[in-house]
């Protein structure tokens, strides 16, 4: 009984959606990428930002976020049951190419980033067809792996309760909307 508790814990520190977001607003939002993005935090990586899109005098270009902001927190408070007290610390547009990848990880893993307690992740192209590499794990639990899909949406606890990594892309550029 102890174990199923566990087992229930974990499941609940996780929601996958898959199809959070139309094929039409992932379009959308990698037509932004492609006009605006930068080089990114980590070699290989490329990512638009919201301040990037102030800072460059684009900002009619956040306004496709604004909605999905909002529908993705909301969700989370539903799920994760803290409704009204979350803030979005960081939005932005992050896309890999070959040879990036992430080894395990949780997102709080700095002093600075311990006020951070969810993260998600919207996929925004799809594993094999746009890119190859790239599958998402999580070390323990349920679901395990993750495979891309334009649409769908990882939420999940920064903590220790999901410790993940992300393979090395092999070819293509992989894209996220991350939250
Ligand atoms: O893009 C993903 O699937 C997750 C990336 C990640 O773990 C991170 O940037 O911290
Ligand atoms: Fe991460």
């Amino acid at each position: 009984m102890g174990d199923d508790t566990t087992g229930e814990k974990q499941n609940q520190a996780r929601l996958i959606i898959p199809d959070f977001l139309s094929l039409q607003e992932c379009k959308e939002l990698e037509f932004i990428h492609r006009s605006c993005s930068t080089v990114g935090y980590r070699p290989n990586v490329f990512s638009t930002t919201l301040s990037h899109l102030i800072a460059t005098n684009s900002p009619h270009l956040i306004i496709p976020f604004l909605s999905i902001r909002d529908r993705l927190k909301e969700k989370v408070e539903e799920f994760f049951g803290c409704e009204y007290e979350l803030s979005v610390e960081f939005t932005g547009l992050i896309s890999w190419t070959r040879g990036a990848s992430i080894g395990w990880h949780t997102d709080d893993n700095r002093p600075y980033l311990k006020q951070r307690h969810f993260s998600a992740i919207c996929y925004l192209n799809t594993y094999g067809q746009d890119f190859k590499g790239g599958l998402f794990h999580f070390r323990d639990g349920h679901p395990n792996t993750l495979v891309p899909a334009a649409g769908a949406v990882s939420i999940y606890t920064a903590d220790d309760r999901n410790v993940h990594s992300v393979d090395e892309i092999i070819e293509g550029e992989r894209l996220t909307l991350t939250m």
